[in-house]
């Protein structure tokens, strides 16, 4: 009896570290922007079930009431609620500690990222604004594309307001990493849970660059041939599901994946989690560009 309580005991002091202790975790608000959209809806259905979560935040232009019941009928914590249209976003984002935001249009076959420039540069100027005003301390996880540019237009948004911190905008370049590690895995016949693949640059076509050269496990049946070919299709993931997709529309699962596992990631590092680390397309000094994705840990998702 004695040992079955202290094992409980230490699991759930284990479980607590590890942030996932509900009487240990603090409330944690996370708006999702875009959340009736095609990444939107499996993004809110996997920030429901994550225990981090206490209040969820689905925002868009339309559909959002849906999503919200549907969702919110999921036996987890988290309490879920819908908000529609301009003059609902303030409430939306009031409290959060993170913000997601995959709102804009997708990619259709033979389209770049940066042909959404136009369009989902003028969405993500006016979420960013509100933002700022709403819950200007937020972690803010930007999906929207092209992340290249969408990261650099929100920093300037929160700049002119005054509220811009570095350490708390993020571009999710989280997909290239899920992809980088599948396919290596894959050719390399390596158990994919166990593998990881950094991945660095931008997320854009060959801004997006794989580093085999550093993945664990490491490989000594893979030829440069290979690795040429896995760094390609790693680039070309994006173009690969869009054209699968044949015009309708741009990876949304796993993006969705993604995205939470990247918020979660976020979630853990407010909550003190140690040794978080991912991949994410930040202000950077790193290289001569002002905005590169590279490793990032602690002081990115914590102030430690
Ligand atoms: N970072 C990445 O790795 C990655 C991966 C996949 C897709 N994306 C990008 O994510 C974005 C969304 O893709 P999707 O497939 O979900 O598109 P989608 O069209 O299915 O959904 C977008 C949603 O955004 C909403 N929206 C539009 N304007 C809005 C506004 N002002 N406020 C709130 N919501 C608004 C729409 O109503 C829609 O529900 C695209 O720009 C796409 O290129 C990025
Ligand atoms: O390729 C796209 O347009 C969407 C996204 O950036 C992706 O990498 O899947």
């Amino acid at each position: 009896m004695r040992s079955a309580v202290l094992k409980s005991t230490s699991e759930l002091l284990r479980r607590s570290r590890r942030g996932y202790s509900s009487s240990a975790t603090p409330e944690r608000k996370v708006a999702i922007l875009g959340a009736a959209g095609g990444i939107g809806q499996p993004l809110a259905l996997l920030m429901k079930i994550n225990p981090l979560v206490s209040s969820l935040s689905l925002f868009d232009i339309a559909g959002t009431p849906g999503v919200a019941a549907d969702v919110s009928h999921i036996n987890s914590p988290a309490l879920v609620k819908g908000f529609m249209g301009d003059d609902q976003l303030g409430e939306a984002l009031e409290g959060s500690d993170v913000v997601i935001i995959p709102a804009g249009v997708p990619r259709k076959p033979g389209m770049t990222r940066d042909d959404l420039f136009n369009i989902n540069a003028g969405i993500v100027k006016g979420l960013c604004t509100a933002i700022a005003k709403h819950c200007p301390n937020a972690l803010v996880n930007m999906i929207s594309n092209p992340v290249n540019s969408t990261v650099p237009i929100a920093a300037e948004v929160f700049k002119k307001a005054g509220t811009y911190d570095e350490k708390k905008l993020f571009g999710v370049t989280t997909l290239d990493v899920v992809r980088a590690k599948t396919f290596y895995a894959g050719k390399a016949g390596l158990p994919v849970s166990e593998v990881n693949v950094p991945v660095v640059g931008g997320h854009a076509g060959i801004t997006i660059l794989p580093l085999f050269s550093q993945a664990t496990p490491a490989s000594n049946s893979l030829s440069q041939e290979d690795i040429v070919a896995l760094t390609k299709r790693t680039q070309d993931g994006g173009t690969e599901v869009v054209e699968a997709k044949a015009g309708k529309g741009s990876a949304t699962l796993s993006m969705a994946y993604a995205g939470a596992v990247f918020a979660d990631a976020c979630l853990k590092g407010l909550n003190g989690v140690p040794d978080v680390v991912e991949c994410s397309y930040v202000q950077s000094t790193v290289t001569e560009l002002p905005f590169f994705a590279s490793k990032l840990q602690r002081g990115h998702f914590n102030s430690g």
